[in-house]
């Protein structure tokens, strides 16, 4: 790409009853102030058009192909239509819809994979009416890594990191229900996210030497046994595998005392055990700053740290913050992933 313009990211249009669509306008219409990289956004003009003419935002959408994106971004949204319909129904989430949500997704990593766009940004997906229609994985997360499985032969393993400002957090296990968690965490999975983390934090975040703290999963991390056995049994193994491998991981330390801002100066990424443990200290520090990337991809992906959000959807209140940040973030990790290519 050396001498020529960068490709744009390739954004999708996430759950059409969600607020994806104005967040989106609302990111196009801050390019100039943030100085936004160029992007386009796989979904239905019609439905786009529509939420911008409900909440009277004057935006000029152009139809366009990724590769002449870039001649239009300053004068209107780019977006790359879909073959399947979206409707604009604020609030109400249809299963009718999930082939298109879906089909965003599966076109934003085909595009990025052929080098048409650098990275993908996707908005938030309600994940029980895609389910509804089909949809066998838990999120993008892991619909992530089956479409990199089968666009490279090999395996792959997603792992989702929350990037704050202050904190970033990943869960070892991720969309599980929390009566299934502890039967689920192995050692295995704990030592192959840090790895992936450790990984990622040097190669994609340029952070030489990454400090990981990984959190017990009981209370006071178990009290010694008193209070669980997981963490003496499962996660201090792990915990010294990491390190026999030269990562520099410490814990299992007590999830209720490790977020504190003193604390938070000891490491780079926080291991969880589980979905809430990593999520709520992260979305309650900075809910407007966040960022959901996924690691250990051969491509980049962020997401804004906020969901579909029915409730507000179509009001026009809905801040786009998190998602401007997520598109900064993406263009950063592109071109970063440049720079050091072999
Ligand atoms: N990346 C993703 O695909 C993603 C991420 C998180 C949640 N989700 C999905 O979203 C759905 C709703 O999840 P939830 O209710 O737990 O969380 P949510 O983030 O959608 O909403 C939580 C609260 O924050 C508010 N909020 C969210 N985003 C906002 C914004 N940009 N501006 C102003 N206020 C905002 C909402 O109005 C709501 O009160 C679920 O189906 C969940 O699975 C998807
Ligand atoms: N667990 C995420 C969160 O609450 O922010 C969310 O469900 C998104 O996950 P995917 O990026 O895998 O869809």
């Amino acid at each position: 790409m050396t001498g020529s313009a960068p490709s744009p990211l390739a954004l999708t249009i996430g759950e059409p009853a969600g607020i994806g669509a104005e967040v989106l306008l609302g990111a196009w219409l801050a390019r100039e102030a943030k100085a936004l990289p160029t992007f386009y956004v796989l979904g239905d003009p019609a439905l786009i058009a529509a939420r911008a003419q409900r909440l009277a935002l004057d935006v000029p959408l152009i139809e366009v192909s990724p590769e002449n994106t870039a001649a239009h971004f300053a004068t209107a949204l780019p977006v790359v239509p879909l073959e399947n319909r979206l409707a604009d129904t604020p609030g109400i989430p249809s299963g009718a819809n999930a082939a298109g949500v879906v089909e965003a997704i599966t076109r934003a990593v085909e595009d990025t994979l052929s080098g048409r766009a650098a990275a993908i940004v996707t908005c938030p997906i309600a994940k029980k009416p895609l389910y509804d229609a089909g949809f066998q994985y838990p999120g993008h997360t892991e619909y992530l890594g089956h479409l990199a499985e089968e666009a490279t032969g090999g395996p792959a393993t997603a792992v989702m990191m929350l990037a704050g400002p202050d904190l970033k957090t990943v869960p070892v296990t991720v969309h599980q229900a929390l009566n299934e968690v502890a039967e689920s965490l192995t050692r295995q999975a704990i030592e192959t996210t840090g790895e992936i983390v450790a990984r990622d934090l040097i190669g994609r975040f340029a952070i030489p030497s990454p400090r990981l703290a990984v959190s017990g999963l009981n209370p006071h991390a178990g009290e010694g046994g008193a209070m669980g056995r997981e963490d003496i049994d499962i996660i201090a193994p792990a915990i010294a595998a990491l390190r026999d491998k030269g990562i520099d991981a410490f814990g299992p330390l007590p999830a209720d005392t490790m977020f504190h801002a003193a604390a938070r100066k000891n490491y780079d990424a926080a291991l969880c055990m589980y979905h809430d443990q990593a999520l709520i200290p992260v979305k309650t520090l900075a809910f407007d700053d966040t960022v959901n990337v996924t690691l250990g991809l051969p491509f980049i992906r962020t997401s804004p740290d906020h969901g579909t959000a029915f409730d507000i959807a179509g009001k026009g209140v809905a801040r786009p913050d998190s998602l401007i940040v997520a598109i900064e973030l993406a263009r950063w990790l592109a071109d970063n992933a440049e720079k050091h290519a072999p």
